[in-house]
C-alpha cells in the first residue's frame, strides 16, 4: 500500500516569510545553494526576503511557487547527505512576468538585484567589451525602443539584461533611489562586466537612463563558489524517503561554500559575513584563484574528459591523463597567483578532494556549455601570462586544443557562437591549422593573431583522443605537456 507523504510548503514547515528586499534574476540551482543559503544563515534573515525570477522558462518558478518558495538543500559530502529546508526565497516568478519585475525593482524596500544568468547572457564580445549588436541584445533594444514598458504586453524585453534595464527605468521613474546590482556569475570582474552591459543597453535605449544608472546603481563584484550539479529524479526520491515529505525541487551541493564580495550596497544588505561571506577591497586575486584553478580545471576536464569517454568530473579526475593535464595547468596558473593569504597549495589540495567526490555527479556536458565565453576567462589569461614570461603555456593551450577536438565531434552545441563554430568547423577541414585558427579566433583574436599559439594548439589537438575501441589511449606525459613551464 502506497503511503501518501505530505508536500513541502509553509504550512508543513512554517518558516518566516521575510519582506522582499532582494530581487534575483536566474532562478537556477546555484542561486538556491548559495546566495539563498547565505541569506537564510545571516542573523538578520527575517528582514531579507528574495523574489527570484527564472530566465528562459517558467517551470522552476511554477514548481517552487507551489511550495511557497521552500525547497530542500541536500548537502552531499563524500560519505553522507544532510538535509535543510531553505525559506529565504519568498516569491518565485516566471521571468517573462516583466511587469512584476518592474514593480519589485521599483519598490523603495528593494535594496539589490542579484544575478546568476550565466556568462553568455552578458553580451560579451570576444575582446571583453559589451556587444550591443549581438542577437539577444539587438532584439531587446528594438523591443525597448518600440515597446510599451512593463505592462506585459508586446514590446517587453526577453533577455535578463533587457528586463533589468527596463526595471531600472521603472525604479528611476518611481524615485526609489539607489540600489546595488550584484553579479554572481563566473566572470572575471563580474561587477564591471555587469556595469558595462547594463549601462551599454541603457545608453543605446535612453542616454538619460544611463546617466541615472551611473549615479544611482552600484555594481558589486563577487567571487562565488559551491559546486552545484543539476538535480536528478533520484534526489527527489531521496528527499521523500529520508525527510518524509514531497519536494519537487530539491537542490544538491557540496559542503564547501565560499563568497567573496567587493563593492557598495547603498540600500543595505544582509549581514552575509556572519554566515561566512568575506568582504574585501581588492577581489581580483581571489577571483583569479577561483576562476583559473577551479573553473579552468573544470573546463579542461569537461573537454578532455569527454574526449576520453568520461561523464562526470570525478570520473575524469581518476584518469591519469586528465589528472596530469589538470596538474600541468595548475602549475602554470599558480605561477601567476601571488599573495600569502591565497594559500595555493592548500587550495589545490582541497580542489583534488572536492573534484574527487564521486557522490556529486557533476556532468562534464553541463560544464562544457558556452565554451567560447568561458575559455576567454579560464584559459586565455594563464596562457598570456605564461607567454609573457617566455614560456610556452602548453598546459593552458591543451585546454583550447581539447575544446577544438570536442567541438569537432559535436552535432549540436550550446554556445552563443554555435553558428560560427559550426562554420569554422565545416569551412576549413578537420585537422588543419586554418580550422584551429578560425576556432581560436572565436575565443579571442589575441589567440588567432599569434601564429606560435596557433601552431602550439594545433600540435596538441588529437593528443587526448580515445581509441575507437572504447579503451582510452595513454599518451605519454611529455607528449601531453610539451614545454611545461619551460
Ligand atoms: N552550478 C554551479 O556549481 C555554479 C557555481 C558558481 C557559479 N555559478 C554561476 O551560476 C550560473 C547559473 O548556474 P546554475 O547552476 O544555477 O544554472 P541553471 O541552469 O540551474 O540556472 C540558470 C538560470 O539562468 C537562466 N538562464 C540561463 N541562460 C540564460 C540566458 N542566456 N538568458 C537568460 N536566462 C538564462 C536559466 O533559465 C535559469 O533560470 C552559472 O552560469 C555560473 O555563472 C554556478
Ligand atoms: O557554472 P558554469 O557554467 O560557469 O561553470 C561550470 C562549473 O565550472 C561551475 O559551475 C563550478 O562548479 C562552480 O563555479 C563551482 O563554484
Amino acid at each position: 500500500m502506497d503511503i501518501q507523504v505530505p508536500a513541502l510548503d509553509r504550512t508543513l514547515r512554517p518558516l518566516p516569510t521575510a519582506p522582499i528586499r532582494i530581487v534575483h534574476l536566474g532562478l537556477g540551482a546555484f542561486h538556491r545553494s548559495h546566495q539563498a543559503w547565505y541569506t537564510q544563515h545571516s542573523p538578520d534573515a527575517a528582514d531579507w526576503g528574495i523574489a527570484a525570477f527564472t530566465g528562459r522558462r517558467p517551470d522552476a518558478a511554477t514548481a517552487l511557487a507551489a511550495q511557497d518558495g521552500l525547497y530542500t538543500l541536500i548537502e552531499r559530502s563524500g560519505n553522507e547527505d544532510t538535509f535543510e529546508v531553505i525559506g529565504s526565497i519568498v516569491e518565485a516568478v516566471d521571468g517573462a512576468d516583466v511587469g512584476r519585475l518592474c514593480e519589485l525593482v521599483s519598490a523603495p524596500a528593494t535594496a539589490m538585484v542579484t544575478l546568476t544568468i550565466t556568462e553568455a547572457a552578458y553580451g560579451l564580445a570576444s575582446d571583453g567589451t559589451f556587444d550591443r549588436s549581438s542577437a539577444g541584445m539587438a532584439g531587446d533594444l528594438a523591443l525597448l525602443a518600440g515597446g510599451t514598458g512593463g505592462t506585459g504586453t508586446g514590446g517587453t524585453p526577453t533577455t535578463p539584461l533587457g528586463r533589468l534595464v527596463l526595471a531600472l527605468a521603472a525604479r528611476r521613474d518611481a524615485g526609489s533611489g539607489p540600489l546595488a546590482v550584484v553579479s554572481c556569475d563566473n566572470l572575471s570582474g563580474n561587477g564591471e562586466v555587469a556595469r558595462r552591459a547594463v549601462v551599454g543597453m541603457a545608453e543605446a535605449w535612453k542616454p538619460d537612463l544611463a546617466a541615472w544608472i551611473g549615479k544611482n546603481v552600484s555594481f558589486v563584484s563577487t567571487s562565488v563558489d559551491r559546486i552545484t550539479p543539476r538535480t536528478t529524479e533520484a534526489d527527489v526520491a531521496e528527499v521523500e524517503d529520508r525527510c518524509g515529505y514531497r519536494d519537487s525541487s530539491p537542490v544538491v551541493a557540496e559542503p564547501f561554500s565560499d563568497w567573496v564580495l567587493s563593492g557598495d550596497f547603498p540600500a543595505g544588505r544582509p549581514r552575509w559575513e556572519e554566515a561566512g561571506a568575506v568582504v574585501v577591497d581588492d577581489i581580483e586575486p581571489y577571483e583569479n584563484r577561483k576562476l583559473w584553478l577551479l573553473n579552468g580545471a573544470h573546463s579542461l576536464l569537461a573537454y578532455a574528459g569527454q574526449l576520453r569517454g568520461h561523464t562526470t568530473v570525478a570520473e575524469a579526475l581518476e584518469d591519469p591523463v586528465c589528472r596530469e593535464a589538470v596538474e600541468a595547468f595548475w602549475d602554470e596558473a599558480s605561477a601567476h597567483l601571488q599573495g600569502e593569504d591565497l594559500h595555493i597549495p592548500e587550495y589545490r589540495e582541497a580542489l583534488r578532494g572536492r573534484f574527487g567526490n564521486r557522490r556529486i555527479a557533476h556532468h562534464l556536458s553541463q560544464i562544457a556549455a558556452d565554451g567560447t565565453t568561458k575559455l576567454r576567462m579560464r584559459a586565455l589569461p594563464v596562457l598570456a601570462a605564461e607567454r609573457s614570461r617566455g614560456r610556452s603555456g602548453a598546459g593552458s593551450a591543451l585546454m583550447l586544443a581539447a575544446w577544438i577536438d570536442y567541438v569537432g565531434q559535436q552535432d549540436s552545441l550550446q554556445d552563443p557562437l554555435a553558428t560560427a563554430i559550426r562554420k569554422a568547423n565545416d569551412s576549413a577541414g578537420p585537422a588543419g591549422s586554418a580550422r584551429v585558427a578560425a576556432l581560436l579566433g572565436l575565443v579571442s583574436p589575441q589567440l588567432s593573431d599569434d601564429p606560435e599559439i596557433v601552431s602550439l594548439v594545433a600540435a596538441l589537438c588529437g593528443t587526448l583522443a580515445t581509441e575507437t575501441t572504447g579503451r582510452t589511449s595513454t599518451p605519454s606525459a611529455p607528449h601531453l605537456i610539451p614545454g611545461r613551464n619551460s
